[in-house]
Order: structure tokens, then sequence, then C-alpha cells
């Protein structure tokens, strides 16, 4: 069985991808190999070249921390002991191939359930790209048990898909992408090149358990997709052993497997932004009604004049042309800064924020990626080639 097996097809177009990397290709008896990484970390260096923001999601700590004190057994709460000895190991490995800046971020499941916890991270990642940072992201395994019990960094990968708003997730693996059965005791397995949607029965021809080296299997892959995929985001299963397939993912072309996002969620978003109940309104002045109708900008406190009602951070806000009060509100949008914290920075310049609030979530008062026009039709995510 290898990625030869799988026939190439059109990568879906993207922008932003958030890239998971298992321990099946990063671990040696050694600590951490560099052989596949490499290759990894050069599309990941062309992709940006390109203009592409890439967010990459790495297992390897435990890996790692055995190398360091070639330390068998596997008591869960050695493996934590383990991951906390590797992680440091594991960013630099990460740096060592990129030549962009690499940030740690170490995130829990639960950080992303919580509000305000997830608006942070949300800000703290956008921020990070928006430095040309590279960041790489694994679970806090000194607090996240049951994710280390279960292996889970493919789950982690999609959660951090929708918390960056990425348009792909693309997941590098030690085998060509999904069979029918399990490759090694399935003899009559076939590739899987494309999913329409995850059923019940794909699920349990990915549960025969994982690799040698890895911990969740194609089960966890799959479970991912399906979260992507509800999410609006597709899935690339591919070989990250295999440079050939590597090289192709750069250009566009996917050996393995490919599955398809749900569009009427990425729409659903769209329409539940239009239709939410508003916590208040900003008035605009007219460069930036026009920076947000001609090129899709994010809202800076400098456009804002004025703000109505009190609202928190991440509630929805009515946008509206401070020049032509009777007119519709122009877009929606999820506030960065809560309605106090705007009136403080209305006016100003993004670069003022920190010093005159003290903190920063980001430069924007509304995101891009959380603003929604009200007199653009209202077209899905476009995620096909
Ligand atoms: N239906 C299937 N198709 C492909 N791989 C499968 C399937 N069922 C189980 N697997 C196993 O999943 C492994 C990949 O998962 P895993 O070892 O956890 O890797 P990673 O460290 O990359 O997360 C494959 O090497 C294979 O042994
Ligand atoms: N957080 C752990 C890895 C957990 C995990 O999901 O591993 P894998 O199945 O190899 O992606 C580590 O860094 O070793």
């Amino acid at each position: 069985m290898s990625a030869s097996d799988f026939a190439p097809q059109a990568l879906p177009s993207w922008r932003r991808a958030v890239l998971k990397v298992g321990s099946s290709l990063l671990a040696s008896p050694q600590g951490l190999d560099p052989r596949y990484a490499q290759g990894l970390a050069r599309f990941i260096d062309g992709a940006r070249a390109q203009g592409r923001e890439v967010v990459l999601v790495s297992s390897g700590a435990v890996a790692a921390g055995r190398g360091r004190l070639q330390a068998g057994g596997d008591g869960l709460v050695l493996r934590q002991a383990l991951a906390a000895l590797g992680q440091a190991s594991l960013v630099s490995f990460w740096q060592s191939l990129s030549p962009a800046p690499v940030a740690q971020v170490l995130l829990t499941h639960d950080d992303l359930r919580h509000r305000r916890r997830y608006l942070n991270a949300r800000a703290a990642l956008r921020e990070l790209l928006r430095l040309d940072a590279l960041p790489v992201i694994n679970e806090n395994d000194t607090v996240a048990v049951d994710e280390l019990k279960l292996g889970d960094n493919d789950n982690l990968a999609a959660a951090v898909a929708s918390l960056v708003d990425a348009d792909l997730l693309l997941i590098a693996t030690d085998i060509g992408g999904l069979y029918s059965g399990h490759p090694q005791r399935d003899p009559q397995a076939r590739p899987i090149e494309r999913v329409a949607q995850v059923t019940p029965e794909l699920l349990l021809a990915a549960s025969g358990g994982a690799g040698a080296l890895g911990t969740g299997g194609m089960r966890t892959k799959l479970e991912a997709a399906t979260k992507a995929a509800v999410a609006g985001i597709a899935t690339a299963l591919f070989c990250g052993r295999d440079d050939a397939v590597v090289q192709a993912l750069g250009e566009g072309r996917l050996y393995g497997t490919l599955i398809e996002a749900r569009r009427d969620r990425a729409r659903a978003r769209k329409q539940w932004l239009r239709h939410a109940p508003a916590g208040g309104a900003l008035r605009i002045d007219a460069g930036a009604v026009a920076a947000l109708r001609a090129r899709g900008a994010s809202l800076l406190p400098g456009g804002v004049v004025a703000v109505d009602g009190e609202f928190r951070r991440g509630d929805v806000l009515e946008l509206r042309a401070h020049d032509d009060p009777a007119a519709p509100p122009l877009a929606r949008g999820l506030a960065q800064y809560n309605a106090a914290e705007i009136r403080r920075i209305a006016g100003r310049h993004s670069r003022e924020i920190e010093a005159l609030l003290g903190f920063r979530y980001g430069e924007e008062v509304v995101h891009r990626d959380d603003l929604v026009l009200l007199d653009a039709p209202a077209a899905p995510l476009e995620l096909s080639a």
C-alpha cells in the first residue's frame, strides 16, 4: 500500500490552511527525525512565499522526550512528563527547518470550549499570522489527559482550522490516504480518493487502530475531517513520507483522500451573522465604508466615528455609514473589543491601541473573517479549484 495507489486530483484552492503532522512522520528511537519533516517544511515555505498562511499542528513531543531520556514505558503520567520534556525540542526542531519565525502555541479542547479563551486564542493566532510567524500548535499535554490518552491532535487540528477560519485542513500521515479496510491487515483494502460525507461504514473501516508510532489512527482523522466539513472546511489526507506527494501538493495536486466540506455550513455562518440579534452598532466613516465594500477589508479603529449601545467582545454588531444615518446597516460582524474599549480607541490608529487600553487583541475592531456585507449576495465560501 503506498501513495501511488491514489490517482491525482485537484487540491481545493486555499489561502489559509492548517497542516497537521503526526508522530508517525517525526518519531525515531533517537527522538525527532528530520527526514520527512524537511519536505513538509519546504512545502510550508513555498506556500508562504506564494502569500498563503499556514498554521502547523505538530505531534512529536512525547517522541522527543523519549529520545532525550531514552525512556521506555507507556503510562499516561509518563507520557505527560515525556511531552513536557520534549515540547521545547519539538519547537526548536521546526525552527531549525523553517526560515519563518516559529511560535509555540499549546492548546486544549477545553480552551476552545471556553468563550473568552477561545476569543483570546483566535486573536493571538491571527496576530501571529499578521506578523508572518509560523504558529506550531500542540496539545497542552500536561493538562489534556483525555487527548493524550486518545492521541488526538487530529481533532485538535480540526478545531484549530475552524478557530482560524482556515479554508483547508491538511493531514500528513504515514500512509497514502484512506483505505476501505485496514491497509496492513485487509488484503482487499482499496484506496478511497474522495469522500462526500463520512459515513458510519467509513468510520468502521478506519477503526483498525494506529500505526506503530502514531496514536489516533485513521478514525480520529475521519472524525477531524467530519468536524472540519461541518465548519465548511475540506480535509486532504496524504502521505508525508513521499516527497513527490508533498511536492505535488505545493503545485495544487493531491495524491491522497479529499474529504469534502459541507458548503451549507459556511453559508449558514454568514446567514447567522446576518440575522443574529445585534448587541450594538458602530457608525463608521466614508473611508471605512469604501474599504469594506471594495476590498472586503477589516474594520480598523480609525474608521469608527461613534459607538451605539453596550456590548461584549464577541457580540454581533451592525456597521452603519456615519454620513447616511437613515440608510440600513451596510455590514454586520463580531466585535473584537467591547463597547467601552471601542469608545476609547475610536478614530485612533491601530498602533495606539496598546497605549490606550493597556493591551491589544488585534489591530481590527471587526476582523474581515467575522464580517458579512449586507448588500452583497450570500455567496458560500469558495473551496473548489
Ligand atoms: N482504513 C484505513 N486507511 C488507512 N489507514 C488506516 C486505516 N485503518 C487504520 N489505519 C492506520 O492508521 C495509521 C495512521 O494513523 P497514525 O498511526 O495515528 O498516524 P499519525 O501519527 O500520522 O497520526 C496508518 O498507518 C494505518 O496503519
Ligand atoms: N501531543 C502528543 C501527540 C498526540 C497525537 O495526536 O499524536 P499523533 O496521532 O501522532 O498525531 C505529542 O506531541 O507527542
